[in-house]
């Protein structure tokens, strides 16, 4: 279908509050799109069927899904650039600013006293929009990170959500398996080489070492690549990649997701303390931020699920653009808010023409 026609199409399906996702896989030159015909919320425990997995970051044993038996089903081509962008200034907010900080610190001094690693800490920022439609949203999100895997979600129920995420969660096709270790943080310079310290480097490892544990249950081959640097956009993370081969039998695509979900990427490590810490203590809701969502394809035997990172709700005029990072020991608690500022621009550069 011609793009304009495909946008307007959306964007009726958006006024007439019914609920939709739009997608493109890193890297591809496409995008999909689902246009549920119905306004019910559809739930799945068992990750199974063809369509498009939305889950929390609490989550609770099931997802929200777009069912493609329930939808019309578009695919159209789309030219995407990874341009190089100027910053969005933000105006800051310093009792806003004081209050995470003062987080921060809590989070080094629990870490300390316990048998905590890392715990990731989050906020939320909310920036008022003179001029939002669908249509600039489409464009101007799949116009940019072509690296990254980009969506926008609607439902009624949930709200309409916006992210352009690095990060993977698990791949599936057939019982071959990929997942990646995402962390540490810098933003992009175009320098080479480019120079990581003892802090991310320990940071990323703890992910690294968890997937691999939480997997080995679940798989009979297990490959770990060379950690190396990875660009999402104006940011550099360090990645290692992980693949392997799904037990037959015993590896269901849920049971793989609840066995990585939460990852110490978005939550810590131990998992459960540092979830508990971030439940009491951060302040706000995370809804779907650092949860997952993708689509699922040919029973949940063929799949994309994704971690929710780089992502902002958007509430009539108001878009929240949830950002967050891995603290330790060594962590120092203004970097740590500066790398969440620089968060904020993979989104706002989305938003820029509408701000
Ligand atoms: C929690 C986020 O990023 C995670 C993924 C990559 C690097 C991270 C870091 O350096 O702290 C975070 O673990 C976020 O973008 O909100």
């Amino acid at each position: 279908m011609d793009l304009n026609l495909m946008i307007e199409k959306i964007s009726n399906h958006y006024n007439e509050k019914l609920p939709f996702v739009v997608y493109s896989l890193p890297q591809s030159g496409s995008i999909s799109v689902l246009l549920q015909k119905n306004d019910s919320l559809n739930t799945i425990e068992n990750l199974g069927g063809n369509g498009f997995v939305f889950a929390p970051f609490e989550y609770k044993g099931f997802s929200y899904f777009i069912d493609e038996n329930d939808s019309e089903k578009h695919q159209f081509d789309f030219k995407s650039e990874a341009i190089e962008s100027i910053s969005v200034a933000v105006s800051e907010d310093i009792s806003e600013q004081n209050t995470y900080i003062k987080l921060l610190s809590k989070t080094i001094e629990t870490i300390k006293g316990s048998r905590a690693n890392k715990i990731v800490i989050s906020r939320f920022q909310n920036f008022q929009l003179k001029d939002f439609s669908i249509e600039k949203l489409i464009i101007q999100l799949f116009s940019k990170n072509p690296t990254a895997f980009r969506y926008i979600w609607y439902h009624p129920k949930t709200g309409l959500w916006c992210g352009a995420t690095p990060e993977t969660l698990v791949q599936i096709e057939n019982k071959s398996f990929k997942t990646m270790a995402l962390a540490g943080t810098q933003p992009f310079t175009n320098q080479e080489p480019v120079i990581w310290g003892v802090k991310e480097e320990y940071e990323q490892q703890l992910v690294t070492d968890a997937i691999i544990n939480s997997l080995q249950r679940v798989t009979s081959v297990l490959k770990v690549s060379k950690t190396y640097t990875h660009r999402a956009g104006s940011l550099l993370h360090l990645r290692t990649d992980i693949s392997g081969v799904l037990r037959t039998g015993e590896a269901t695509l849920a049971k793989i997701a609840k066995a990585l979900h939460p990852t110490p990427a978005v939550c810590g490590s131990p998992q459960q303390f540092a979830q508990q810490f971030i439940i009491e203590n951060e302040g706000y809701d995370r809804e779907f931020y650092t949860g997952f969502l993708g689509p699922i394809l040919d029973d949940g035997n063929t799949a994309s699920l994704m971690v929710n990172l780089r992502c902002m709700k958007i509430d009539d005029n108001q878009a929240r653009i949830f950002v967050g990072g891995g603290i330790t020991l060594a962590s120092q608690p203004q970097e740590e808010y500066e790398e969440t500022k620089n968060k904020l621009q993979t989104m706002l550069q989305v938003l820029q023409p509408m701000l």
